[in-house]
C-alpha cells in the first residue's frame, strides 16, 4: 500500500548517497595531454600513405607542416604542400584533414595526412611532427584506446576492430563488422539494463520498504505500477485513477529468468564465435592412400603433404591453416589409420587418433574403387559410425564423408559396398565434385562457427565467455539467496560482469531507473 509521497529530493539524496558510497565513479579517464602520431597505414613503399595525429596539438601541428595556413574545413580534404617547419624544407604535395574533436574516431582532435607512400616522404614527416612542441610517437593502439576512453569504442567494439584489422578470410571480416559495429556490446547493454531495473526495484524495496512505501508484490514480482504524470501523486489503487493508463514493470524474478534463459542459450552457442576467430579444426582421416594428403594439398592449393602411391606415407601430424569457403580453419593431414604396422607408423596412427578426437569437423575419406577393403570397413565402422555419439570438448562433432577416385570409378558406379552414410564424390586428380565439397563445406562450417552474416552476435573471444558464464553464476546465486541484500549483491555482481564484457561500469544509472520507472512525480 502506498501510504506515504515520495518527494524526488529525498529519493535522490538517497539514491545518491547510497550509489556514491557503494562504488566510485565511473568517470572517464582524463585524456593525458599528449599529442600522438603515428603512420597509420601499412609499412613499406606504397602509392598513398596516411599518417594521423590525435591530441590537442594536432591543429598547430597541421598549421605549421603547412607553413601556418589555415586549418582546413572540418572533415574536408584539402591539397596542401607540407614542409618542414623547423628547415622549411618541402617535404611533399599531400592531401590532409582535419577531424575537430569529439566529433573523430578517438573523440579528441585528429588531422591526416595522406602523403605519398615512398619511405623517404614518410620518414620525413614523421621527423617533421616529432619536431612540433607537444607531440610524441603512439604506442601500440594508442589511438583505438584513446577512442574506448573517450566513449567511442566499447570494449567489445575495440574487439571487433582488432579482429576487422587481422581478419583473413570472408567470415572473419563479417563477424568483425558485426562486433565492430557495437551488436555484442548493444546485446550486453540490454541485458545489463534488464538487471538494473531488477536491481532499483530491490534497492528500492530495501531502502523504501521498511517505510512501508512500496508494495510487497515489487519482489513477487507481478505488482503493477501505477505511471502519474509530473505534478501527481502515486497510487496503489486502480480506482484512484481511473483515466491513468497503467504500466508492468518486469517482474524481477521473471526478467531474471529470461537473462538465464538468453545467456545459457548465448554460452551453448560460445565456442563457435571462437571458432570463428581462431579457426575451425577440421581432421581429414580415412583408411591409407584414400588420398587424404592429395585432398589437404587441393583444399590448402599448396603441396602441404607428400603425396605418393605407397601406403603409409603420411606419419605425423600435419596442420595448415586454410580459407575453407570463406571461414578460417586448421586443416590437418593424418597418417591412415589401418593395424598391424611398425612402430613409426603405429604412432602415426595413435596421433591420427588422438586429433580426431579434437576435431569440429572430421572429412572422413575412402577410396571410392576400395570401400569393400578390411581397412575401409573398419574406418567406417570405427570412426564415421561412431561420429554422432561421442563429443569430446562438449559440442558435438560433424563429418562429411568423400569418396575419392571418382575418376577412376567405372561407369557402373560404386562396386560391391557396405551400407554408407551420405557421402560426396570427388576426385582430387581431376578436381571433380570439388565444387560441392566446398558447398557442404561452407555448411558445415556455418554450423560448426556460427554464421556471421545471421543468427545472433557471437562470443569471439574466451573473455566474452568467461564473463557471461559469471553473470549467469551470479543469477543463480540470486535464485538460491533468501534475503533481499543478498539478492541485491547477486544481481549487481551479475550486471558487474556484463559492464566488464564491454569495459564500461557506474552505479549511476539505478538512479536514473528509478526515476523512470517508478515514475516519482516533482
Ligand atoms: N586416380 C586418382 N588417384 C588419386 C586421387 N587422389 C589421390 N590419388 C593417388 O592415390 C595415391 C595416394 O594418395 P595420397 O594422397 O598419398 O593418399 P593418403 O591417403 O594421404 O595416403 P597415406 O598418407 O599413405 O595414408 C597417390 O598415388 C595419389 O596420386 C584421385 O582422385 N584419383
Ligand atoms: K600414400
Ligand atoms: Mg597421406
Amino acid at each position: 500500500m502506498w501510504r506515504g509521497l515520495w518527494t524526488l529530493p529525498a529519493l535522490a539524496a538517497r539514491g545518491l548517497r547510497r550509489s556514491c558510497s557503494r562504488q566510485g565513479s565511473g568517470a572517464p579517464a582524463p585524456s593525458s595531454g599528449a599529442t600522438i602520431f603515428a603512420l597509420s597505414s601499412g609499412q613499406g613503399r606504397c602509392g598513398v600513405a596516411v599518417i594521423r595525429t590525435s591530441g590537442p596539438a594536432s591543429g598547430p601541428a597541421l598549421r605549421s607542416l603547412t607553413a601556418g595556413r589555415d586549418l582546413p574545413p572540418a572533415r574536408s580534404a584539402r591539397l596542401r604542400l607540407l614542409s618542414d617547419p623547423r628547415s622549411g624544407e618541402p617535404l611533399d604535395r599531400a592531401l590532409v584533414l582535419w577531424f575537430p574533436g569529439p566529433q573523430s574516431f578517438t573523440g579528441e582532435d585528429c588531422a591526416e595526412f595522406h602523403v605519398h607512400g615512398g619511405p623517404a616522404v614518410v620518414s620525413g614527416v614523421l621527423q617533421a611532427l616529432s619536431g612540433v612542441p607537444g607531440l610524441r610517437p603512439a604506442e601500440a593502439g594508442e589511438f583505438t584506446r584513446r577512442a574506448f576512453t573517450h566513449g567511442k569504442l566499447s570494449l567489445t567494439e575495440v574487439e571487433g576492430l582488432a579482429d576487422l584489422i587481422h581478419a583473413e578470410t570472408e567470415a572473419q571480416r563479417r563477424q568483425a563488422l558485426r562486433q565492430l559495429d557495437g551488436e555484442l556490446g548493444r546485446l550486453c547493454h540490454d541485458w545489463a539494463e534488464t538487471l538494473t531495473t531488477a536491481l532499483a526495484h530491490v534497492e528500492a524495496y530495501i531502502d523504501f520498504g521498511e517505510d512501508d512505501n512500496l508494495e510487497e508484490d515489487v519482489l513477487e514480482r507481478g505488482g503493477a505500477y501505477w505511471s502519474v504524470g509530473a505534478g501527481d501523486t502515486l497510487a496503489s489503487q486502480p480506482s484512484e485513477l481511473p483515466s491513468l493508463p497503467p504500466f508492468c514493470l518486469p517482474p524481477v524474478d521473471s526478467s531474471v529468468r529470461g537473462l538465464q534463459a538468453a545467456l545459457g542459450a548465448h554460452l551453448r552457442d560460445a565456442r563457435r564465435g571462437q571458432r570463428l576467430r581462431s579457426g575451425a579444426h577440421v581432421v581429414v582421416a580415412g583408411p591409407p592412400n584414400a588420398g587424404k594428403s592429395s585432398l589437404v594439398n587441393l583444399l590448402s592449393r599448396k603441396p602441404v603433404s607428400i603425396v605418393s602411391p605407397e601406403p603409409g606415407t603420411t606419419r605425423d601430424v600435419l596442420e595448415t591453416p586454410v580459407d575453407l569457403a570463406g571461414f578460417p580453419a586448421l586443416l590437418s593431414d593424418t597418417a591412415g589409420l589401418r593395424e598391424g604396422v611398425g612402430p613409426v607408423e603405429q604412432e602415426g596412427v595413435r596421433r591420427a587418433r588422438a586429433r580426431l578426437e579434437q576435431a569440429d569437423l572430421i572429412l572422413a575419406v575412402l577410396d571410392a574403387c576400395d570401400l569393400a577393403s578390411p581397412s575401409s570397413c573398419n574406418f567406417l565402422d570405427t570412426v564415421v559410425a561412431h561420429v554422432g555419439d561421442r563429443s569430446p570438448n562438449g559440442s558435438s562433432q560433424r563429418l562429411l564423408l568423400v569418396l575419392n577416385k571418382l575418376d577412376l570409378l567405372p561407369s557402373e558406379g560404386l562396386g560391391p559396398s557396405p551400407d554408407l552414410p551420405p557421402y560426396l564424390l570427388l576426385s582430387c586428380v581431376t578436381g571433380e565434385g570439388l565444387d560441392s565439397l566446398l558447398e557442404a563445406l561452407r555448411k558445415e562450417l556455418a554450423t560448426v562457427c556460427g554464421d556471421p552474416s545471421t543468427g545472433p552476435p557471437l562470443l569471439t573471444r574466451a573473455r566474452h565467455q568467461y564473463h557471461l558464464q559469471s553473470c549467469l553464476d551470479a543469477l543463480g546465486h540470486y535464485k538460491e539467496a533468501r534475503d533481499l541484500a543478498l539478492e541485491a549483491e547477486a544481481l549487481r555482481v551479475a550486471r558487474g560482469h556484463l559492464a566488464h564484457l564491454t569495459g564500461g561500469g557506474g552505479t549511476e544509472e539505478i538512479l536514473d531507473v528509478i526515476f523512470r520507472d517508478f515514475c516519482v512525480g516533482k
